[in-house]
């Protein structure tokens, strides 16, 4: 299995050990265009810190890389080695560039015990930082410390009210509200009234957010350097920060502020976890304008109900960890709950009373969680018929998926029909069950034993048409040839990745898509192991949801209630798995522009067809209902634009609908360096059909902006340019450019 495919929980700090094994510290460096980012690196890099510092820039384009690279280096006094990260802005494309870059970077580990990421001046840092949430491996060497944001004393205001289009952040505000330390640079161009009307803008953007005020960037690095801002260790402080912590009121950005709240009492952590998930991944609370409110930074400090420990709540964007704090309650100390939310469009009572209702109602548990279809008596029945509608999946395809085929190994496989595509069998009682071997590391969630039940999933082969030789599909060498290994229980994990996991799920409902609590219904339904830990793994469930670019997002159909999105899968993701095998995923699937719209076909959501978008090589089906609606892809409108990263599909079903007649076709996309925000900021700015109703805008308010990134970043050695190291033991910068997008 793969790493990637796990991990989502977000990676708790834990005691820092030193010497090699110490994960190193990452400072994002965030702000606006020309606000003194650089300024501040080269600072840094030059002061007496006793640190050997790594950076990695990441920057649009050769030429300005270059100027960077140049700027950094200060007349080539400072590196010892320079090296490059071909291809993707790390905030576009953070699943997959940015890890790839630390994780190279962390090859050369030992070398440095600091590193600084600067991002571009338009980057949205909550993307950047989320990858150090995520990925498990990489936090075992890496840690967030904190988000600096530069501001420009100059211009920052006149970028706070700049007017973005309807349903986009403003970039400088984002960064203001992520950032744990501002720095309001070049103080030196602006009077003390323009100062501190700057000041409190930044307040009232972002009310936890320390301020420093600076020329040149010239700080003072104790301020800047192990903020341990993410760090439960860092408990106490943080309460004390929220004590201080005023709600704040829309200023420039009329919706961005801070709300801040206290309740007393301990609560329930469940209760907690669904109001969090209410909050950040339904999207399910409004203002009294009825805007959704939507949260970019959350963070809390709770009593938990049975726990002697403060909790603390970090958030970004959707992702969100609650982790006990070293600290324990005083047997004085009043029970208390603090939270700070900024965001766009908050209502601070509101979101109390939703708070105070979720965490003292039982029945919260049934709303978020209560689609249970999935119960003991259905699972007894054989319901996994393939069944594919007619004129969608080739007939050879459906003659060699016969249900009535089924085996568990493929030792017990005749080969006449060949290598095995699997399929999910609820037959379980029926077929001999060959337990599957797993490493115990290999997803990560937590165990525990319980014996309600030893029914597992087994993969049953049945073949697939574009594979019919007889050679076996590896799967079984690895997981099912221990044929006289004790059957697996309800106590063991199941052997499948959350990837694999979700994607048994949507495609076992009728309709091949399903909401977060329908999949996450279907795996603590399907897998007792997960049942008994409910909650906690949910969150890795919408980590990989957002995180993959294999899954994507469906809104409701208007007319169709119901609480939050569908999710499917992308159909060109179809071959994801290795001969259909959930327990070997291939390879990564990123999704291109080609295959959202390939064959001047796009996917589309169809209210009234009824066929699948996924076929071969999966052969799970359920009995498809007349009026599934499932997803497909159906012919492109001239004048429907795509944009690159991802789209919000709502949008294009809307357009897709009303597009009348367009005289141009547009052009087709032959960008250099498709997926970065400027990129697509510029094209988006160049576009004919700006105005057009069927332009659409990319949304840059997703947390997770989705990479297609065309090449595997990788370091590759620049010829030395600068002197060796003189006044540092050891720097190293990472320069990212796009040279093959
Ligand atoms: N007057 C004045 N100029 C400054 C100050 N700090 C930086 N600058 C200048 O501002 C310009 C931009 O600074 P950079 O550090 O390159 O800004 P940046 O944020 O890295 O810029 P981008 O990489 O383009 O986003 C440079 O010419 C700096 O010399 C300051 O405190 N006062």
């Amino acid at each position: 299995m793969e790493e990637e495919d796990e991990c989502p929980q977000l990676v708790p700090i834990k005691e820092k050990p030193t010497g090699p094994t110490a994960q190193i510290p990452v400072t994002i460096i965030t702000g606006y265009l020309g606000a003194g980012k650089t300024t501040l690196l080269n600072y840094i890099l030059t002061e007496q810190h006793n640190k050997r510092i790594a950076v990695i820039l990441n920057e649009f384009g050769e030429g300005s890389a270059l100027e960077k690279s140049l700027a950094v280096s200060q007349a080539g006094e400072l590196y010892e080695e320079w090296l490059e990260l071909r291809n993707g802005c790390l905030c576009c494309s953070v699943k997959d560039n940015g890890l790839k870059a630390i994780e190279n970077l962390m090859e050369k580990k030992g070398k440095f015990d600091y590193i600084l990421l600067e991002t571009t001046g338009l980057a949205d840092p909550g993307a950047v930082a989320s990858m150090f949430w995520v990925d498990a491996e990489l936090g075992s060497d890496v840690y967030l410390d904190g988000i600096v944001t530069v501001i420009d004393a100059k211009y920052a205001m006149q970028h706070l009210t700049e007017e973005k289009p309807e349903g986009l952040i403003n970039e400088a505000a984002r960064q203001i509200a992520l950032a744990d330390l501002t720095i309001i640079n070049k103080t030196d161009l602006v009077n003390e009234t323009e100062l501190l009307q700057l000041r409190d803008t930044v307040r009232s953007i972002n009310g936890l957010v320390k301020i420093l005020e600076t020329q040149k960037s010239r700080v003072d690095l104790s301020q800047v350097l192990d903020l341990h801002s993410f760090d439960t260790k860092d408990g106490t402080r943080l309460a004390e920060m929220l004590q201080l912590v005023k709600s704040s009121q829309p200023h420039l950005d009329k919706s961005m502020l801070t709300v801040t709240f206290e309740v007393p009492d301990s609560v329930s952590e469940d209760l907690l976890n669904i109001f969090i998930q209410n909050l950040l991944w339904e999207k399910i609370f409004k203002n009294k304008a009825g805007l959704a409110m939507t949260v970019i930074r959350l963070k809390g400090i709770f009593s938990i109900q049975q726990k002697q420990k403060k909790v603390m709540l970090q958030g970004v964007h959707e992702l969100y960890e609650l982790e006990e704090t070293p600290e324990f309650w005083a047997d004085h100390e009043p029970r208390l709950n603090q939270l700070v939310f900024i965001g766009r469009n908050l209502d601070g009572e509101i979101l109390k009373k939703e708070f105070i209702s979720a965490v003292s109602n039982k029945d919260s548990v049934e709303l978020v969680y209560r689609h249970s279809s999935f119960n003991a008596g259905s699972r007894a029945m054989a319901i996994f018929m393939v069944t594919p509608p007619a004129g969608i999946l080739s007939p050879h395809f459906f003659e060699s998926c016969n249900p009535t085929t089924t085996f568990t190994n493929h030792e017990s496989r005749p080969a006449h029909l060949g290598s095995p595509t699997m399929t999910l069998t609820q037959d379980y009682e029926e077929v001999p069950c060959t337990p599957v071997s797993f490493e115990d590391d290999e997803i990560n969630i937590v165990g525990g034993d319980h014996s309600d039940s030893d029914r597992e999933y087994f993969i049953m082969p049945c073949r697939d048409p574009d594979h019919s030789g007889s050679e076996s599909s590896g799967e079984s060498e690895s997981s099912f040839s221990t044929a006289s290994a004790p059957k697996q229980t309800s106590s063991v994990k199941p052997p499948y990745s959350y990837i694999a996991l979700i994607t048994m799920a949507i495609l076992q409902s009728p309709m091949k898509k399903l909401t977060l609590s329908g999949i996450c219904d279907f795996i603590s339904n399907k897998f007792p192991y997960y049942k008994e830990k409910f909650p906690a793994w949910q969150n890795s469930i919408r980590h990989n949801l957002s995180l993959n670019d294999c899954f994507i997002k469906i809104p409701r159909e208007p007319g169709n209630p119901g609480k939050g999105n569908y999710w499917s899968l992308d159909p060109a993701s179809e071959d994801m798995f290795d001969n259909g095998s959930f327990l070997r995923r291939r390879k990564r699937f990123k999704r291109n522009q080609p295959e959202f719209t390939k064959d001047n076909l796009v996917l589309y959501h169809h209210p009234t067809l009824s066929y699948r978008a996924y076929g071969r090589p999966y052969c799970v089906s359920g009995p498809v209902p007349a009026q599934a609606n499932p997803i497909g892809y159906l012919p492109v409108p001239d004048g429907i634009m795509v944009p690159p990263p991802y789209f919000q599909y709502q949008t294009l079903n809307i357009k897709f609908h009303e597009a009348p007649e367009i005289q141009q076709r547009p052009e087709p996309k032959t960008q250099k360096c498709s997926f970065s925000i400027d990129s697509i900021m510029a094209k988006s700015t160049a576009c004919p059909h700006k105005n057009s109703p069927h332009h659409l805008t990319p949304d840059y308010g997703y947390a997770f902006p989705r990479p297609t990134s065309c090449v595997t970043p990788s370091l590759v050695p620049v010829p030395p340019r600068t002197p060796l190291l003189k006044t540092v033991p050891f720097t190293e910068t990472l320069r990212m450019v796009y040279p093959h997008c």
